[in-house]
């Protein structure tokens, strides 16, 4: 399986052409870099800093169509639509790491899937995916007599916000509990806010240093309070997911997956 890396130079693109050097059965096809960048024909291995891996960086997808099977897409919303029409159109799958999207380009992105297999997850790690299932089990179990609060810490450089693994993890515990995210989710406070209600669930959001990617999922009552914590130290376990992604895409039929499918966790 050949697999192109867009954003290479990013903090996830260099993980991910690391881990696709370090995994068997696939291969470094290609690597993109946004235009006018000064390591634009640069050694894609020497960008990530492992050496050379024999794949100069280029500027365009279209510059290496016939160089790659699968995509993978740590950038943002509006480029990865982008990518995400083009591996529309030259059947090509794609590993879409982007979060962010708002619930329009979402919707744009599942009329892609339509055409090419897509595997889109605000979280590629193994740990984040088992919590997703944990936390489903706690929120049937606890129910409506615990308030659930979720803190995300992301490194300074992070632009969204929350992240989209608290917004999945929320997600998940809104549905165990019958609700609808987007009526009981409270994006942060300040003032006189009264008491909070029953069933909303809370989302607090640190932006500091240079951490990974750190989630805490609190289910509160009177007399105690239960905490699923899963803490990132590299973003390599991102990348493993993404290329254990990418890789498990080849020969699937064209629709939306997510990383419960790629792990078999359904
Ligand atoms: N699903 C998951 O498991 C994870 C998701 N993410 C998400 O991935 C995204 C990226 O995160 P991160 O790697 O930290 O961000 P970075 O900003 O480090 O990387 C994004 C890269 O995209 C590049 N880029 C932007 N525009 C273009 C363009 N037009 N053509 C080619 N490349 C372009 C940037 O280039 P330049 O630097 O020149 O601007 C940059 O290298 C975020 O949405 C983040 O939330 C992150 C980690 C894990
Ligand atoms: O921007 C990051 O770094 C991360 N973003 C993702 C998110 O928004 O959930 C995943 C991970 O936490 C790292």
């Amino acid at each position: 399986m050949r697999v192109a890396v867009i954003g290479a130079s990013g903090r996830m693109g260099k993980n991910l052409i690391m881990a696709i050097s370090d995994m068997q059965g696939v291969s470094l096809g290609a690597a993109i870099l946004k235009p006018g960048s000064s390591l634009l024909g640069a050694d894609a291995g020497e960008i990530a800093g492992i050496g050379k891996l024999g794949v100069p960086a280029v500027a365009s997808l279209e510059d290496c169509i016939d160089d790659f099977d699968v995509l993978i897409d740590f950038t943002t919303p509006a480029l990865t639509l982008q990518n995400a029409a083009f591996c529309a159109q030259y059947a090509k799958a794609i590993v879409v790491g982007t979060t962010g999207l708002n619930d329009d380009e979402k919707v744009q992105l599942e009329g892609f899937a339509k055409q090419s297999p897509v595997v889109f997850a605000p979280n590629m790690s193994v740990g984040v995916n088992l919590t997703l299932k944990l936390l489903a089990t706690a929120a049937e179990i606890l129910g409506d007599d615990y308030d659930v609060e979720i803190v995300e810490a992301h490194h300074r450089h992070k632009v969204d916000s929350p992240s989209g693994t608290a917004l999945r993890m929320g997600e998940v515990v809104a549905d165990a509990l019958g609700r609808d995210l987007k009526e009981c989710a409270v994006y942060g406070r300040e003032g006189q806010i009264g008491p909070r209600t029953q069933k909303e669930i809370g989302f607090e959001t640190i932006r500091a240093g240079d951490v990974v990617g750190e989630h805490s999922v609190w289910f509160a009552t009177e007399g105690e309070r239960i905490e699923i914590v899963h803490k990132a130290s590299s973003r390599m376990t991102f990348a493993k997911g993404a290329v254990r992604a990418a890789s498990w895409l080849e020969g699937k039929q064209a629709g939306m997956y997510d990383m419960q499918d790629v792990l078999n966790l359904k």
